[in-house]
């Protein structure tokens, strides 16, 4: 049996990921409940995971460093990774929006996009028509539009907490979101039959969560 190695992303869709995978029947060693390592070995299951930042999990796979790796759609569309999409995972769900102070227009002349996703938000934009500038942040982007950095931000929204908090409302709903199971297209071809069992069992715990 060929050894596959696995990008998982750190952060919020992990827990989800590994409910799945034993779910799936993997069996996984305590480390992927409580540890800082960065890579796992699972010789039992012949799978190796490599813990990356959610937005490198493509570039892993794309390399083929990694066979699988599990990623969330925004970073999918943001990053346009030369890898096949196998599988919607169908956790981590959220979606992508255009949101900001209430009861404002956006600047006539050059208006300004804070977001994480700045490919994403530059084609939403030029589909709508409107010339932005996009101003790259990392984190904590309902700041922007609040002490006057942009006049709207192009974020993540899923419980819409964040947004209300903090006094901001939504303009435009751009795309759901979830995470998906993405693959190299070499290894989807040389290590075929094992990735094909993957799926299907992870396909299996999906339809059994979910009426289709
Ligand atoms: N509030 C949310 N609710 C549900 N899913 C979310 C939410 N925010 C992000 N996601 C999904 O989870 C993925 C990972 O988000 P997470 O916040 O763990 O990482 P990140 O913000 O990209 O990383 P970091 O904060 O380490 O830079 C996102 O790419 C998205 O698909
Ligand atoms: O609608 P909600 O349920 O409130 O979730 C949305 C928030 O979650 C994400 O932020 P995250 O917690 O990852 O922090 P970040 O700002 O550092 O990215 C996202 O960027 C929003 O800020």
């Amino acid at each position: 049996m060929k050894e596959l190695t696995i990008a998982m992303p750190k952060g919020r869709i992990f827990e989800e990921a590994v409910v799945m995978l034993k779910r799936a029947g993997y069996k996984l060693p305590p480390e992927f409940d409580d540890s800082r390592k960065l890579i796992i070995d699972v010789p039992e299951e012949k799978l190796r995971f490599i813990l990356a930042k959610p937005m490198d999990v493509p570039t892993y796979v794309e390399h083929g460093v990694a066979d699988l790796g599990i990623a969330g759609k925004d970073v999918m569309l943001e990053e346009e990774r030369d890898v096949y999409e196998l599988l919607d995972l169908e956790i981590s769900r959220c979606y992508l929006a255009v949101a900001g102070l209430p009861n404002t227009t956006m600047n006539e002349v050059a208006p300004k996009i804070a977001t994480k996703y700045p490919n994403v938000a530059s084609s939403y934009f030029r589909e709508q028509g409107e010339q932005v500038e996009i101003i790259k942040l990392n984190g904590s982007i309902e700041i922007a539009p609040i002490i006057g950095l942009t006049d709207r931000i192009v974020d993540i929204v899923s419980t819409g907490r964040t947004l209300k908090e903090n006094g901001l409302v939504e303009y435009e709903h751009i795309v759901d979101i979830t995470s998906r199971l993405i693959v190299n297209p070499v290894s989807y071809r040389i290590k075929h039959q094992r990735i094909q069992e993957m799926v299907d069992r992870l396909d299996e715990v999906i339809s059994k969560e979910t009426i289709r």
